[in-house]
């Protein structure tokens, strides 16, 4: 599988999930801007994927996403030294309960801005070549958890904007294909988080409720992530999915009932 002459764009792209889809883009051959807020975290890992994947395949971007101008900026970027872009993954996410209202920026606000600028970049309808969209949500937009309120609630509005986007695309012929992803648990430094009373605030008491979940539901790697990423971008048509992943199904699609009045 070749996206060979590719621009991905990867917010969070420095840690986890991000930077295992990362690699996996680079590994097919697409050019990668890895954008994250973390310095020096994206300065190490670009230098790893670097003596990887040799050097001009990928660059790092410092930028925070709940930041609109330099969110543009970063866009702008990318398609700057890359001179277009292809694929969008708006990754980077949050837990933090105690300062919710930053949650919500990094987790919805920070995805409707990513999709908005994606499509400057890539629709039809701006004279673009098309492209594909995943934005990252969790399977905290299905299954409620008492400890994290606005985390969940940030969940489910990237499921209902993407839909919705995701129409839009298809009746407004941008050429674009939007994606929501949905990950159960998965092995990286976001889940220690629910540890920590900085994040959670007073909804940390349920933590053993939540690691109770964690055993029972068990943990996913990030590179399953990266493999339904992988799947969605190549798969043409894919359009519109909602994807799933959890260790009981695997990587499997959410299906909804027709509207009816
Ligand atoms: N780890 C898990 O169990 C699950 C994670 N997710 C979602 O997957 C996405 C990635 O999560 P993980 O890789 O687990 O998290 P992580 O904490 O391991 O990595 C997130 C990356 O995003 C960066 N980041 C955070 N805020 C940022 C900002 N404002 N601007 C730019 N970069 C920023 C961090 O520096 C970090 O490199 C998130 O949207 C998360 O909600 C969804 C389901 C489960
Ligand atoms: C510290 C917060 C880390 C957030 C990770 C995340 O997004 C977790 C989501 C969970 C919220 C409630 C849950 O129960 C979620 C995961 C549930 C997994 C369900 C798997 C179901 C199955 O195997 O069929």
């Amino acid at each position: 599988m070749s996206l060979n002459g590719k621009v991905a764009l990867v917010t969070g792209g420095a840690q986890g999930i991000g930077r295992a889809v990362v690699q996996s883009l680079l590994q097919s051959s697409a050019k990668v801007a890895m954008v994250d807020l973390n310095k020096d975290l994206g300065e190490e890992c670009k230098a790893q994927l670097d003596a990887e994947f040799g050097e001009g395949n990928c660059t790092f971007i410092e930028c925070d996403v709940a930041n609109g101008d330099a969110l543009r900026d970063t866009f702008q970027n990318t398609v700057d030294q890359f001179g277009h872009l292809d694929i969008v993954i708006n990754n980077a996410g949050i837990t933090n309960e105690k300062d919710w209202e930053k949650t919500i920026q990094v987790n919805l606000t920070s995805v409707i801005k990513g999709t908005y600028l994606a499509l400057e970049h890539m629709s039809k309808e701006n004279g673009k070549q098309g492209g594909t969209i995943i934005n990252v949500s969790s399977m905290a937009a299905f299954m409620h958890s008492p400890h994290q309120p606005v985390y969940t609630a940030t969940k489910h509005g990237v499921i209902g904007f993407t839909r919705a986007m995701a129409d839009a695309a298809i009746q407004g012929d941008y050429g674009v294909r939007i994606h929501a992803l949905c990950p159960a648990f998965v092995d990286t430094p976001l889940l220690q988080s629910v540890e920590d009373e900085d994040n959670m605030g007073k909804f940390v008491k349920f933590k053993d409720d939540f690691k109770r979940s964690m055993s029972k539901f068990g943990v996913l790697q990030p590179s399953l992530i990266a493999e339904g990423m992988m799947r969605l971008i190549t798969d043409t048509s894919l359009h519109g999915a909602v994807m799933k992943i959890t260790c009981s199904k695997g990587i499997h699609f959410h299906t909804y009932e027709p509207m009816s009045a």
